[in-house]
C-alpha cells in the first residue's frame, strides 16, 4: 500500500482563496488592506526567489506588500532603523526579515527589535514563550502550516507519539510547542540523539526538519505512519528534494507530503494568514 499524498499546494491555495475574500469584506467595511513589509539584504538568490513567491501571493489576495532590498553591506543599526520605522507605521500590519541575514547582522538581534504583533515570522521570544505557555498568539509559519495540514487531513494528534527530528528555533522547537498544544506525546531529536532510527520507528507522526538531503530513511518509518517533510534541498541537478527517502517511506507511511508541492506552499499561505491577522489586532488596539 502507497501512501496518501498531502497536496499542501491545494491546501494553501483554499486558504488564500479564503482570505481573499476576507480581504473583500474588510474593504466592504471600509477597513485597510493589510500590509506586509518584506526584507531583504543581499542577494542570495534562493531568498529572492522565496520573496517574489510572498510579494505576488499578495498580490493574488488583495494584500499591500511593500518591499525593502537592502545592500549587502547595509549595517545592523541601518537594518534596526528600517525595523523602528516601520514598527512605528500605522500602515504596516507584518514585518519579515528575510533569513539568513549576513554574517555580519546578528539576526537575533534583528528579530527582537520587530514589535511582537506585528512579528508575522512568530520568530520574536515574545511569540515562542505564548506558543510555549498555551497562550499562542504570532504563530511560527512553517509549525503552524503543518498543523493546517494535518487538520485538514483529518489526522488524530491527541495522545499520539509525535517525533520531531531537528530542534532549530524557526522549524523544530516551536513544531514541538504546536505539537503539544495539540495533546501529542512528542520526542525531539538533534544531532547529539542516540538512536535516531529507533525515535523515528516509535512516531505515530513525523516532522522533519533538518536540511540534509533524505536524512530519514524511509525504512525506519513505522507502518501507518503520517510523514511530514519539511526540507527543500537543491539537487546538483537542480531538483528539489526533500528531508526524507521519500520512495522508500511513501511505501511505509499512510500518508506523506511530497517535496515540492508539500510544506512549502503552506508556508507562505500561513504567512499571509498571520498579516491579515496582526491587521485584526491594529484594527481594534491602538500599538
Ligand atoms: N524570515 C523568514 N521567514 C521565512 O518563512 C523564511 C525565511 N525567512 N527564509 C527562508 C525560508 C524558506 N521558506 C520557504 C517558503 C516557501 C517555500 C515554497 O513555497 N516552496 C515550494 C517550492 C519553491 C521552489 O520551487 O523553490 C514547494 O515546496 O513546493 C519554500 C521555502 C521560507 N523561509
Amino acid at each position: 500500500m502507497t501512501a496518501q499524498l498531502i497536496d499542501g499546494k491545494k491546501i494553501s491555495q483554499q486558504i488564500l482563496q479564503n482570505l481573499a475574500v476576507r480581504v473583500q469584506q474588510r474593504l466592504e467595511n471600509q477597513l485597510r488592506r493589510p500590509c506586509l513589509a518584506v526584507v531583504l539584504v543581499g542577494e542570495d538568490p534562493a531568498s529572492a526567489v522565496y520573496v517574489r513567491n510572498k510579494k505576488r501571493a499578495c498580490e493574488t489576495i488583495g494584500f499591500e506588500s511593500r518591499s525593502y532590498e537592502l545592500p549587502v553591506q547595509t549595517s545592523e543599526a541601518e537594518l534596526l532603523a528600517l525595523i523602528d520605522e516601520m514598527n512605528a507605521d500605522s500602515g504596516v500590519d507584518g514585518i519579515l526579515v528575510q533569513l539568513p541575514l549576513p554574517a555580519h547582522i546578528d539576526g537575533q538581534q534583528v528579530l527582537e527589535r520587530i514589535v511582537p504583533h506585528k512579528d508575522v515570522d512568530g520568530f520574536h521570544p515574545y511569540n515562542l514563550g505564548r506558543l510555549a505557555v498555551k497562550m499562542p498568539l504570532m504563530r511560527p509559519c512553517t509549525p503552524k502550516g503543518v498543523m493546517t495540514l494535518l487538520d485538514a487531513y483529518q489526522v488524530e494528534i491527541t495522545g499520539k507519539k509525535a517525533v520531531v527530528v531537528g530542534a532549530s528555533n524557526i522549524v523544530g522547537r516551536p513544531q514541538a510547542l504546536e505539537l503539544l498544544l495539540a495533546r501529542a506525546t512528542v520526542t525531539v531529536c538533534h544531532s547529539a540523539t542516540q538512536n535516531l532510527a529507533q525515535e523515528v520507528a516509535a512516531a505515530d507522526i513525523i516532522v522533519v526538519g533538518v536540511g540534509i538531503p533524505e536524512f530519514v530513511k524511509g525504512e525506519w518509518i513505522k507502518p501507518g505512519a503520517v510523514v511530514i517533510d519539511v526540507g527543500i534541498n537543491r539537487l546538483e541537478n537542480g531538483q528539489l528534494c526533500g528531508d526524507v527517502e521519500f520512495a522508500v517511506a511513501k511505501e511505509r507511511a499512510a500518508m506523506i507530503t511530497p517535496v515540492p508541492g508539500g510544506v512549502g506552499p503552506m508556508t507562505i499561505a500561513t504567512l499571509m494568514e498571520n498579516t491579515l491577522q496582526a491587521a485584526e489586532i491594529h484594527d481594534t488596539q491602538q500599538l
